[in-house]
């Protein structure tokens, strides 16, 4: 994460220059210390670094603009004019609260106006937003907007089904609770009948 974009400056909210990789990673010798270790200690010299590795990883999303993985569109198809939906596309966020894990998965589908896009940028729109600190309501709605902007669909709908750590391996502790958020728009929202297509897909993916 050597770069700021400036779609990650805007969605943070930030115009100057990120901290620098030494300074994350004495930050992450901080926070082993305050943990009640040492950072010193053999096992861990090499943990600060690990972390700040990860951490691009896990926030890779900063990066990467969703518009331009959307930026190709196809219109050539023959006529289609149906949904399409695609299930169970893996979802590894943080949430933004206590940066603990959310892991779960999205179900995504629009119904075309003129345009398609390939398959596999809806997943990539996925990953992007989920490697970020999010909300998982505010996820949901900005794969929604996104695949709007980019193909002006007739709707879309956006179901994601996902599990927080920061609630199943500590505070309320409840391990089993899954939380799911719904954006529907366009003909999904007006047309009951889609919507339920919609959800009858969801529970048999
Ligand atoms: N709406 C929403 N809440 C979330 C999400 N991820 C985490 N949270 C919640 O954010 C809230 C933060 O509450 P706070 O009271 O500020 O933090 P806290 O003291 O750590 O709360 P507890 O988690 O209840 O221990 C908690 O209720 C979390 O369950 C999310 O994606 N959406
Ligand atoms: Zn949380």
């Amino acid at each position: 994460m050597d770069a700021v974009t400036p779609e990650a400056a805007r969605l943070a909210g930030v115009t100057n220059s990120k901290p620098t990789r030494e300074e994350a990673e004495e930050a992450v010798r901080t926070l082993i210390a305050w943990a009640g270790d040492d950072p010193a200690r053999e096992g861990l010299i090499d943990t600060p670094k690990r972390v700040v590795k990860a951490w691009s990883e896990w926030f890779s999303g900063y990066e990467a603009d969703p518009m331009a993985a959307l930026g190709k569109t196809f219109e050539d198809v023959q006529g289609y004019d149906d949904m399409v939906m695609l299930t169970n596309i893996d979802v590894e966020s943080h949430c933004e609260h206590h940066l603990a894990p959310i892991l779960g998965v999205a179900h995504v589908a629009y119904l075309p106006r003129k345009a398609v896009v390939g398959i596999s940028k809806i997943a990539r729109v996925v990953e992007i937003f989920s490697k970020r600190m999010q909300t998982q309501e505010t996820m949901t709605a900005q794969i929604a907007d996104a695949l709007t902007e980019a193909m002006q669909p007739l709707g879309v709908a956006v179901l994601i089904d996902a599990k927080h750590q920061c609630m199943t391996t500590r505070g309320v502790h409840h391990p089993n609770v899954s939380t799911i958020t719904t954006t529907f728009t366009g003909e999904f929202k007006t047309d009951p009948a889609l919507k339920d297509r919609f959800i009858r897909m969801v529970e048999r993916a």
